[in-house]
């Protein structure tokens, strides 16, 4: 549990806090002002994008473990029973370094990067463009707009992230026991060819239904800290 809880919190604070800066650098808005001088949506397209680009390289390496230990079926250990590959995140970096070298450690990082960066453009689009419609000019979003608006950009951004979320699983496994994927156009034709279009979208309603209230939560909380700090 404390794994995946501190990769949350150190890929959402670079995610943020790239966009903000980003987005700051491109409309020399301060923050405070945010409401009364809304910034373009391709400013903030582009803030997003920038941030997903930047947070994939530091989500690669914690997101290859924790698809490797959610793969990781074996029965739990009963006694006499074999030893399962991976004992846990720092037992499966060790082995992932070990056995796979540090390239192996970012296997899929490149898939990885390619799903973050435009829909992160779009999460942030999503988000900033339900708060402008639910809110009367120049005033800032209820908290309840902040919620929904979350939600849906969380949506948004899984659903149009779903293809290339399905390819990157794929090629993070790859290389357990024969490589199967010569690259990531591979693993898509492969894919495709084996099981359909439908492939691309596996795993689309779960990650809506999760986005919905994550993503409500994590704007929340972005507000409020920076009313606080701001
Ligand atoms: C870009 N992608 C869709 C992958 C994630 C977008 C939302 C990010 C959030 N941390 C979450 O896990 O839902």
């Amino acid at each position: 549990m404390s794994f995946p809880i501190a990769s949350i919190a150190l890929v959402n604070s670079v995610l943020f806090g790239v966009y903000s800066n980003v987005l700051l650098v491109l409309t020399a808005t301060p923050y405070q002002e945010r409401w009364t001088h809304p910034a373009m949506y391709t400013d903030i397209f582009l803030a997003g994008c920038m941030g997903g680009f930047v947070q994939s390289y530091c989500l690669g390496p914690f997101d290859l473990i924790k698809v490797r230990l959610q793969n990781q079926t074996e029965p739990r250990l009963k006694p006499g029973s074999p030893q399962p590959r991976y004992r846990g995140p720092l037992h499966c970096m060790a082995s992932i370094l070990q056995k796979e070298g540090v390239q192996g450690l970012l296997r899929g990082s490149g898939t990885l990067m390619l799903r973050d960066t435009p829909t992160l453009g779009i999460y942030f689009v999503t988000y900033e463009w339900f708060c402008r419609y639910s809110t009367p000019k120049g005033q800032e979003p209820s908290s309840t707009t902040v919620l929904v608006a979350g939600g849906f950009a969380g949506i948004a951004s899984w659903v149009t992230a779903t293809p290339l979320d399905v390819i990157k699983c794929r090629m993070q496994m790859d290389g357990l026991k024969e490589r199967l994927y010569r690259g990531v156009v591979h693993c898509m034709a492969s894919s495709l060819r084996q099981e359909g279009p439908g492939v691309f979208f596996r795993g689309l309603t779960i990650n809506s239904a999760r986005a919905f209230p994550v993503n409500a939560v994590t704007f929340l909380s972005y507000e409020y800290l920076l009313r606080w700090w701001g």
